[in-house]
């Protein structure tokens, strides 16, 4: 049995609470480990370049605890409820509710603390089911390390596939390109491995890292970060490979991470998005809207009857009724409905509000590998330099990608590498026998990918082998190899051969021109003055699913841009067999000096860039995002990530490279493309809801604010009692809730769902005042009935009236402005939606009926009185469609 570990004196302690003094702690403890040769590091760490033994790596689990940064683990109950009940709006009610008790209010003070219980009771709730939902998507996309352990002292190394919660310190890891660090690491073996540091430092030029120590810029403490980040030999978690390869051992995990003290020190938020910008203004402008009305209503009593303690619980009333203390309830509940609902469409959005951000998509760039197309190749030729069937190409090409994955950090093994690989086994191309020396493994910026092997025969001899895009290695190329002979090459035959590859590339197949020197062992070539010996020309397979769900996007308003690093003519054919119309194709190379306000006029009118490295994809995004677009990225590779990082939303697909996934806001679990649109509508649908719940309750308080002012100056009494006014808030609230999961209208889910503030006042301010005449005829007709008379019992009936015709127009106002058409059996609201207007109609009609109506100072209201008061229901009901009808002619479509 494995005993729990002696703490080592050299590894972190688990990590404490003390967050914020940690880093200094840390920074020593990497400088300690930096400034040793590897062998002590190892001693220190009791590990060994073999790995740790599986039994030693689970005892160490259970005392060093998961691998994860405190807080980004399960959902937490004490501080959701603090967060709730620190919320804004309930600070509002908070205030409202201890002035109504000063003066001597017991009664609204209940009722306030009523509300503020119901509004944090669902807060909590609701927000302990989003982070359950959203802990949920996120463990569906579980990121993995490859770590060497043994089964026993006398078993031999096995790499394999490990979440990254369950890396040990000690642990010995294998990176390759797009692998997240994921630990703090001292690198022990690397090869041209480079690393992207941007999460922590912001820089995001790739560092160059090596394990041999002593070279490149040395570790000096006093540096601080900016020294530790620079040292070749430490890996950071939170870091990524962007190049090359290499084995670590874990120094530190979890909160013992630098990332971890940093996280511990700053704890930094979730950047905020259009979305919460969006909510934030919508708040900020209804505490803004409530802060004047509500001492206007008072002053305007005020001013027509003088000054009175009733009129001041009248305004609180107004301002209580006017405090959205349900938004962010609503808001959670209709972002984790709308992220259940996309999981149907085998969508998982890792950040929930990434939903609003898909809905308002209207740019979907994505590169083209592994997403128009699959990302498993087929070999469509192996050709000399005079376009000729010949196996020795894909002889030399397959050696050099034997050559790739002999280092032993080399794995998973690039798509094409695989291609070839498999294709050479059937052809029965002999690839055995050669080693590889050396190895520059491919990168996207540099297109090409190099090794040098030696035959185990033929140890006097080295030969260089350079595979890559034709634009990149032809210019190395002195000679071109013909039928065993080699020839000079000329300009003329280097233009010859660029139009072979073009001629294969416009008919869709990608040729990747390889070429080699000899070269004596120990004497370092360069990688130029190559020999060509011909191309490979690859087919990328098309996904089934792409053309329709382009069909599918273009109907929803979402402009579709392809990002490749793919030859032009390869990209264009690919293009248009998905649907695409390419039109002029723009390369990479033309982008490079523009500056950001040409390059986004330039992106917004080109559908295809080709031959664009992973930083240009990046600021092709960033440039459509600074002249106004909402863009989506979907990409799954590692030339991706910067631009999943930068877009509005990005979304990757399930087998994408870990910092795809990771960087990713949604992850495709399917194969089927047309889940981006379903995604979309998602969004749209969530948005849509969110919007109505703000239309329809913005509108009708509006209304009710006027209507109050009205009556302050008409009536010589108040038109309802601050009680009644709390109670019919709460009721329309609750009502509200359930728009949460409504349907909605199809024509809004064709079209980019954006936030517009201003939009949003025109419509309240059209809207509101129908509220306010429907009111205004309720009034005359209680004061008919009433006969103006300010006794008790007359205002008791004007208030019930007033109530009554109130909540019932609201109930109304559910129906007619929660979709664009008039209500019919077609578009009829949801299930819950239905009943809760139901709800709050039968509270309007059978709470003066009941025991409550005594402490409410409520009363039944006669025959007519109702009769009347459902023919003002009816009229508002033909005054809004009326509002609406208008409102949707001059609301023009470009603005919604
Ligand atoms: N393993 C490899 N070895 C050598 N050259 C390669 C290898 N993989 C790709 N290339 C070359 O580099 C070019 C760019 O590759 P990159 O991975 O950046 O983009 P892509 O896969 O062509 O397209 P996308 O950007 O749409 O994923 C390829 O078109 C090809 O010519």
């Amino acid at each position: 049995m494995a005993s729990a570990p002696e703490p080592l004196a050299a590894l972190p302690t688990p990590a404490g609470a003390a967050g914020a003094s940690r880093l200094p702690t840390v920074r020593g403890r990497l400088a300690d480990f930096a400034s040793m040769p590897v062998h002590q590091v190892l001693r220190r760490l009791e590990t060994g370049p073999r790995g740790l033994l599986e039994e030693a790596a689970q005892a160490r689990l259970e005392h060093y605890g998961d691998n994860v940064i405190t807080g980004t683990g399960r959902p937490r109950r004490a501080p959701q409820v603090l967060r709730a009940l620190t919320n804004p709006f309930v600070m509002i009610l908070y205030v409202l509710g201890a002035v109504s008790a000063a003066l001597g209010a017991y009664g609204a003070t209940t009722v306030i603390s009523v509300m503020v219980l119901i509004s944090c009771w669902l807060q909590v709730r609701q927000e302990h089911r989003f982070d359950r939902v959203a802990a949920t998507l996120r463990a569906m996309v579980v990121t993995t390390a490859t770590v060497v352990r043994r089964a026993s002292a006398q078993a031999p190394p096995v790499a394999r596939e490990l979440p990254v919660d369950q890396l040990v310190p000690g642990d010995v890891v294998r990176l390759g390109p797009g692998d997240m660090v994921p630990a703090d690491v001292r690198v022990l073996r690397s090869t041209d491995l480079r690393v992207d540091q941007a999460v922590l430092t912001g820089e995001s030029v790739p560092v160059v890292k090596q394990a041999a120590y002593g070279t490149g810029a040395p570790y000096r403490e006093q540096d601080g970060d900016l020294g530790t980040f620079d040292c070749p030999v430490l890996g950071f978690m939170g870091s990524t490979v962007s190049a090359g390869t290499a084995t670590a051992v874990v120094m530190a995990t979890g909160g013992s991470t630098y990332f971890g003290a940093m996280h511990a020190q700053l704890a930094p938020r979730r950047a905020e998005t259009a979305f919460d910008r969006g909510v934030k203004g919508v708040s900020r402008a209804l505490i803004g809207l409530m802060l004047v009305c509500a001492p206007l209503v008072f002053a305007v009593n005020a001013g027509v009857h003088g000054v009175r303690l009733a009129a001041l619980w009248f305004a609180i009333s107004v301002a209580v009724g006017l405090t959205p203390e349900m938004l962010p309830v609503m808001v959670s509940t209709a972002l984790a409905r709308g992220a259940k609902a996309g999981l149907r469409h085998k969508v998982v959005i890792k950040r929930l509000p990434a939903l609003h951000n898909l809905g308002a998509v209207g740019v979907l760039c994505m590169d083209k590998t592994g997403t128009l197309t699959h990302d498993q190749l087929g070999i469509e030729c192996h050709v000399d330099p005079y376009g000729r069937p010949d196996d020795d190409v894909l002889r030399w090409a397959a050696i050099n990608s034997v050559g790739t994955t002999q280092t032993e950090e080399a794995w998973p093994v690039n798509d094409l590498d695989e291609a070839l690989l498999a294709h050479a086994e059937q052809a029965g191309v002999p690839t055995e026998g050669w080693i590889a020396t050396e190895v520059v493994p491919f990168d996207a910026a540099r297109r090409s990918s190099s090794v040098v092997v030696r035959h185990a025969h033929r140890p006097g001899t080295e030969t260089l082998i350079t595979k890559g895009a034709v634009e990149q290695v032809l210019p190395r190329c002195t000679r071109l190899r013909v039928a065993g002979d080699d020839l000079p090459m000329s300009a003329a035959e280097h233009r010859r051969l660029r139009e072979l590859a073009d001629r294969h590339a416009a008919d869709g197949v990608r040729m990747l021109a390889v070429a080699i020197a000899d070269r004596r062992p120990f004497r370092p070539v360069p990688d130029q003055d190559l020999t060509l010996v011909g191309f490979v020309g690859f087919r990328d397979q098309p996904r089934d699913s792409a053309r329709a769900a382009l069909a599918a996007l273009a109907e929803r308003g979402v402009a579709v841009k392809v990002l490749t690093g793919d030859h032009p003519l390869v990209a264009a054919r690919i293009c248009r067999d998905a649907g695409i119309a390419p039109g002029r194709t723009v390369l990479g190379e033309e982008i490079a000096g523009l500056d950001e306000p040409v390059l986004s006029e330039l992106a917004a009118r080109t559908t295809v860039f080709a031959r664009i490295d992973p930083e240009q994809k990046a600021r092709v995004v960033r440039a459509l995002r600074a002249s106004g677009h909402v863009v989506g990225f979907l990409g799954d590779g590692v030339n991706d990530a910067g631009a999943l990082r930068d877009a509005d939303v990005g979304i990757t697909v399930e087998s994408a490279v870990d910092i795809a996934r990771e960087s990713a806001d949604v992850v495709l679990l399917g194969d089927d493309l047309h889940a981006v649109a379903e995604a979309v509508t998602e969004g749209r649908r969530t948005f849509g809801n969110i919007k109505k719940y703000l239309e329809i309750t913005i509108s009708s308080n509006f209304g009710n604010v006027l209507s109050m002012l009205a009556a302050s100056i008409l009536l010589p009494f108040l038109p309802m009692l601050p009680m009644q006014i709390l109670v019919q808030n709460l009721c329309f609230d609750l009502c509200l809730l359930p728009l949460a999961f409504d349907h909605v209208d199809r024509r809004a889910l064709r079209r980019p769902q954006t936030f517009d503030p201003r939009r949003l006042t025109r419509f309240v301010l059209l809207l509101g005042p129908a509220n306010t005449l429907a009111d205004l005829t309720a009034f005359a007709i209680l004061l008919h009935v009433t006969g103006g008379h300010p006794g008790s019992a007359a205002q008791a009936l004007f208030h019930t009236g007033w109530f009554f015709e109130n909540l019932l127009t609201q109930a109304a106002a559910v129906h007619l402005l929660r979709d664009r058409r008039p209500p019919s059996r077609r578009n009829r609201a949801a299930l819950p939606v239905f009943a809760g207007t139901v709800a709050i109609t039968t509270v309007a009609t059978c709470l003066p009926l009941s025991p409550l109506a005594a402490p409410l100072a409520m009363r039944s209201l006669p025959g007519f009185c109702l009769l009347s008061l459902t023919f003002v229901v009816a009229l508002y009901c033909v005054l809004i469609s009326a509002a609406k009808a208008l409102w949707h002619r001059i609301d023009s479509p470009t603005r919604r």
